[in-house]
């Protein structure tokens, strides 16, 4: 039987936002921000495990998550890689080692640092790709006029953003796919799994995500996702 993977990378250091902290474990309305991503994601009950691959070296996460803390089908796996690609990537082998990852099993990969996503965005993102031949992303059209800068950030020229989308996550891929797109990429180049299997020639289909779905990056970000969480927990 097909399964659903979530794999949750959050191994990242949070550099751009520049905490004490990597930025995953920064608490917004009460809680850690990869709390609220886990949270969000073990509501989708067709996800029957989910995985959160974090530094091999994380010093946060035990006390985040004690030994029982976890639901059942939660686990954390200490194989992240200096990349976001590279964490996916040994996230993957390892799913397919300790849990028998399948080929033909789904494999929904969201960033630890979207804590805002909606259940109704995942659940939009499973019925559009569950019969189709490659998976899918969630992802924005680009609203805004695009320009392109020059090195000394003056404006070289506008950018046709007819057809643009801007990509979150999750990216939801066969795990057979995805695990052959990752072999064959660079993954010092990708910056999300899409990209990945692009390189393979074949074509992700976008689904439209949420505004609120938005990627905590800069520390200026954290006052919207705190807002966005407190309508959530209607505090
Ligand atoms: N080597 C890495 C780098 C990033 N990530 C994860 O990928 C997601 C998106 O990456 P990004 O926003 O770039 O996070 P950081 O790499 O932590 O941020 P920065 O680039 O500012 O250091 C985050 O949840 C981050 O934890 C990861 O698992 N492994
Ligand atoms: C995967 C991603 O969130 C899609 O927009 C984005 O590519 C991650 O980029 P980052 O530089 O690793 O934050």
């Amino acid at each position: 039987m097909t399964r659903y993977v979530g794999l949750i990378p959050a191994a990242g250091i949070g550099a751009r936002f520049g905490a004490a902290c990597p930025k995953q474990y920064v608490k917004l309305a009460g809680k850690t921000v990869l709390e609220h991503t886990v949270s969000r994601l073990t509501k989708i009950s067709v996800i029957d495990l989910l995985l959160i691959v974090v530094a091999e070296q994380d010093d946060y996460i035990d006390s985040i998550y004690p030994a029982a803390a976890l639901p059942a089908h939660v686990h954390i796996l200490r194989c992240g890689g200096a990349t976001r690609a590279q964490t996916v990537r040994n996230g993957i082998a390892q799913a397919q080692q300790q849990f028998g990852l399948q080929d033909n099993d789904w494999l929904l990969v969201h960033d630890a640092a979207r804590c805002c996503v909606s259940a109704d965005s995942v659940q939009r993102l499973l019925a559009a790709t569950h019969n189709h031949a490659v998976g899918g992303l969630l992802a924005l059209p680009v609203a805004d006029t695009l320009k392109q800068a020059d090195t000394a950030q003056h404006v070289c020229c506008t950018v046709n953003r007819a057809g643009l989308w801007q990509a979150q996550t999750p990216q939801m891929f066969r795990a057979g796919i995805l695990a052959r797109a990752l072999a064959q990429a660079d993954l010092e180049a990708i910056t999300d799994e899409s990209s990945a299997v692009e390189m393979l020639g074949l074509a992700p289909l976008l689904v439209s995500g949420d505004v609120c779905n938005f990627k905590l990056t800069s520390a200026q970000d954290a006052m919207l996702a705190t807002y966005f969480l407190q309508q959530e927990t209607g505090e």
